[in-house]
């Protein structure tokens, strides 16, 4: 994805609130001497999968609704990716595109079996209503055509997303610029890569054009360890768990400078250690450690991207 790259480059070298260390960022690759731990897709065991066109569905209805958990304190991404995957085990229609255009709120809680309203519950449901329409028409109804559509490259699948579904336009202005950050689209790839082993509806040929996943949980974990750095009344608001305006400054600055921090890294890594290492390695790695450590406290900002 060079225009998410090339963007959250740009972010970085004009940041004002958000400093990426350099220095801090060799120190950790040769902490780890290039070797960052191998973390499977679904180490949890909280995913449906079933080799076939349905876990395509479920992974776009997923990725659709991964977004802002933390307004609810007990909410989690294991409860949504759970949430489905007994839905559709129990309903293996529960997920066909003309029921996505009808769901209710109060449908939506009963299907992932949550007691009370979701954060930006109406947000869900016009998603999955825009999913639902959208792969009616023009994807014969399944997502697994619209993966087919691609022709195997992880790129034109996140072009044809962002086209087709403006729920996954993950974009903002910054200081005049649009800045592309995609998380959602690209996860949605990652997943299928993951899922599918790097086979049928998860083979891309162009894998390593996927960033990171620009969320909060993966800036948190840079923060705690030096890479990145924020100014002291960005850090106040963060640790007092004050929310971040969506679009301001201060939240693109979060996520474009953790895009590009883990770039570097990578970079860093392959160049020191002769290694082809993906930027989806890295992300599972400082995911799989960011939510397994709850004393991080992560930037919150009310937004349907991530
Ligand atoms: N960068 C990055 N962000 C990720 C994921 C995933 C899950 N990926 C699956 C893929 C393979 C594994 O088996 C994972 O299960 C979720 N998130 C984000 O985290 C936040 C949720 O946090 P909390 O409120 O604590 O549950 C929220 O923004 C959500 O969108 C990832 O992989 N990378």
């Amino acid at each position: 994805m060079e225009a998410v790259r090339a963007s959250a480059a740009w972010v970085a070298s004009r940041s004002s609130h958000v400093k990426v260390d350099m220095l801090e960022i060799e120190k950790a690759v040769d902490k780890i001497q290039g070797n960052v731990p191998k973390v499977e897709w679904d180490f949890e065991g909280i995913h449906y999968f079933d080799n076939g066109p349905l876990t395509v569905q479920y992974l776009f209805v997923l990725d659709a609704l991964n977004f802002c958990f933390w307004p609810d304190k007990d909410l989690t991404y294991d409860n949504l990716a759970s949430g489905l995957k007994l839905a559709l085990e129990k309903d293996k229609s529960a997920l066909d595109a003309d029921r996505l255009k009808n769901y209710t709120g109060p449908q939506l809680r009963e299907l992932l079996n949550w007691p009370r309203p979701l954060p930006i519950e109406e947000e869900r449901v016009r998603l999955l209503h825009e999913v639902g329409l959208e792969l009616e028409r023009s994807f014969g109804s399944e997502a697994a055509n619209l993966v087919k559509s691609a022709g195997n490259s992880a790129a034109s699948l996140i072009e044809l997303i962002t086209r087709h579904f403006p729920g996954f336009r993950d974009h903002s202005l910054y200081k005049g610029h649009q800045v592309f950050l995609y998380k959602r689209a690209q996860i949605f790839v990652a997943d299928l890569w993951g899922a599918f082993k790097g086979e049928n509806y998860g083979e891309f040929y162009d894998i390593k054009s996927i960033t990171i996943f620009a969320d909060y949980i993966v800036p948190a974990v840079l923060r705690e360890l030096g890479i990145l750095n924020y100014e002291s009344s960005l850090c106040c608001s963060i640790d007092s768990n004050s929310e971040i305006v969506p679009g301001s400054e201060e939240e693109v600055e979060i996520r474009a400078c953790s895009v590009h921090a883990v770039e570097k890294m990578r970079e860093l890594i392959n160049k020191k250690f002769g290694k082809q290492l993906l930027s989806i390695d890295i992300d599972l790695w400082l995911w799989s450690v960011g939510v397994q450590n709850m004393a991080l406290s992560h930037h919150r900002t009310l937004s349907i991207y991530y």
